[in-house]
C-alpha cells in the first residue's frame, strides 16, 4: 500500500469559501462544479459513473474506502469525478474480495482529493448557496493563485460533456441471440444499466454519442431504442435532442434515463433548466401516478425539466413526481412508445425498486 502523507491541502469554493484539509489521492490541483451524494455505501460506482464527468463529489459518509476498491463494482472503465472531498479517507480497508485501497486507485488515475474536511459543514454550505465551481489543491496553497485559476473553469450551464465520455467505437453487450435486440446511445452509458438489458433478454448495441438514428436502424435494425445518462447540460446537445426526435418520429420503443429523460422532454418543446442543488444519493421518494405506489430511487442529477412546461404540454403526459419536492421524475409520450425517468433504475448504488421500469421497455418491444 502506498504511503499516505498526510500533506496539507485546500478546497476553494467559487463564492471565497476556503476549507483546509489533507491531500489525498495524487498531489495535484483539480476543478469542477461542486456536488454532494448523500449515499451510505457505493463509493466505487459513484466515482466511476460518467454522469459526473468535470464534477467534484463530496461525500456525505463519513466513512470513504474503508471496504477498499474491487475491480468488479465499476460503471465505467475509470474514475470519472473530477476530485473528491470526504472526511474520513480510509487507506486501510475491510474487505477480502477488494483488490487495493482508495489511494493506490486515485493515485494510479491522477486524480487529486481533499479528506479531513468537516462534510457536513460543507454541505449545509452548498445547500444554502446552490452548485458552484470549486478548486482543489493539494501543491498551491496560496489562496489568490487559487482564485485566478478557479475563475477561468467554464459554468456547467451550458456545458456538453457526453461526446467526451461516450465511446468511440461501436460494441455489443451480452447473448448475440437474445430475443430483443437494443440500440443504446451512450452519452456516458453506466455499465449496470447493460446488465440490466442482458439480464432481460436484449442484446445491446452501444454506440457513439453523434450517431445518428438513420445509423443505427440501418446498422443493427433494434427492436428499441435506449437514452443513456450522461454528464453536462441537455440543452447543449441538439445532436442527441435532433436523434430522439428521428426515434420519435419513426414511433420505435424507446426508454430514457437521466440525461436521457430530459433529452425526451426537449425533443418534445419543454426547457431544461439548472437547479440549485441537484438531487444526488440513494433515498429519494418518487410517486409513480399511474400504479398508485412510491418507490425509493437512486438519483443523480443537476439539471431538471421545467414543469410548468410538462404540465402544459400536449404531448406528454407525467408518470413520476419526487415526494420531497414535487419536481417531474417521469414522463411518457402520448400515442408513441416512449418514456422516460429523471431517476437511476439501474440503482448501482441503490435500492432495487424501479427495476419494474426495464421490464416495461421489454414489454414496449414485443
Ligand atoms: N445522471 C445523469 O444522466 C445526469 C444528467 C445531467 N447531466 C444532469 O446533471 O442533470
Amino acid at each position: 500500500m502506498t504511503n499516505y502523507t498526510k500533506l496539507p491541502a485546500i478546497l476553494l469554493l467559487a463564492d471565497g469559501t476556503v476549507f483546509h484539509g489533507k491531500a489525498a489521492g495524487k498531489i495535484g490541483t483539480t476543478t469542477g462544479e461542486i456536488c454532494f451524494n448523500t449515499g451510505m455505501t457505493g463509493y466505487q460506482e459513484i466515482f466511476t459513473d460518467p454522469s459526473y464527468f468535470g464534477q467534484i463529489m463530496v461525500t456525505t459518509n463519513a466513512h470513504i474506502g474503508n471496504y477498499g476498491i474491487s475491480n468488479e463494482e465499476t460503471e465505467s472503465n475509470k474514475i470519472q469525478i473530477a476530485g473528491l472531498v470526504c472526511k474520513n479517507y480510509n487507506i486501510a480497508y475491510s474487505r477480502k474480495q477488494a483488490d487495493e485501497s482508495i489511494q493506490d486507485y486515485f493515485q494510479e488515475q491522477n486524480i487529486t482529493c481533499i479528506s479531513d474536511i468537516d462534510t457536513r459543514q460543507l454541505v449545509r454550505h452548498i445547500r444554502d448557496k446552490g452548485a458552484m465551481n470549486a478548486i482543489i489543491s493539494s501543491e498551491i496553497l496560496d489562496v489568490e493563485e487559487l482564485k485566478a485559476r478557479l475563475a477561468s473553469v467554464p459554468s456547467m450551464d451550458g456545458l456538453e460533456l457526453s461526446s467526451q465520455v461516450s465511446t468511440n467505437e461501436t460494441y455489443t453487450f451480452g447473448n448475440e441471440d437474445a430475443t430483443y435486440r437494443v440500440a443504446v446511445l451512450d452519452l456516458g452509458v453506466k455499465k449496470n444499466i447493460l446488465r440490466n438489458f442482458s439480464e432481460r433478454d436484449v442484446y445491446a448495441k452501444v454506440y457513439p454519442a453523434k450517431t445518428s438514428f438513420e445509423e443505427m436502424e440501418a446498422d443493427f435494425k433494434p427492436n428499441g431504442y435506449f437514452i443513456s445518462n450522461g454528464p453536462g447540460d441537455p440543452s447543449a446537445m441538439p445532436y442527441a435532442i435532433d436523434t430522439v426526435k428521428d426515434i420519435l418520429e419513426a414511433d420505435k420503443p424507446m426508454f430514457g434515463i437521466c440525461l436521457g429523460h430530459q433529452l425526451l422532454a426537449l425533443a418534445n418543446g419543454i426547457p431544461t433548466k439548472k437547479m440549485f442543488n441537484g438531487h444526488r444519493g440513494l433515498n429519494h421518494p418518487v410517486k409513480n401516478i399511474l400504479k398508485d405506489h412510491c418507490e425509493v430511487t437512486s438519483q443523480n442529477h443537476g439539471f431538471g425539466v421545467v414543469q410548468d412546461a410538462v404540465r402544459a404540454s400536449e404531448k406528454v403526459e407525467i408518470t413520476h413526481i419526487n415526494l420531497n419536492d414535487q419536481s417531474i421524475e417521469g414522463i411518457r409520450v402520448k400515442d408513441k412508445k416512449a418514456f422516460s425517468v429523471q431517476y437511476h433504475p439501474e440503482s448501482s448504488p441503490g435500492p432495487h425498486d424501479s427495476r419494474y421500469l426495464f421490464d416495461d421497455f421489454v414489454d414496449l418491444m414485443k
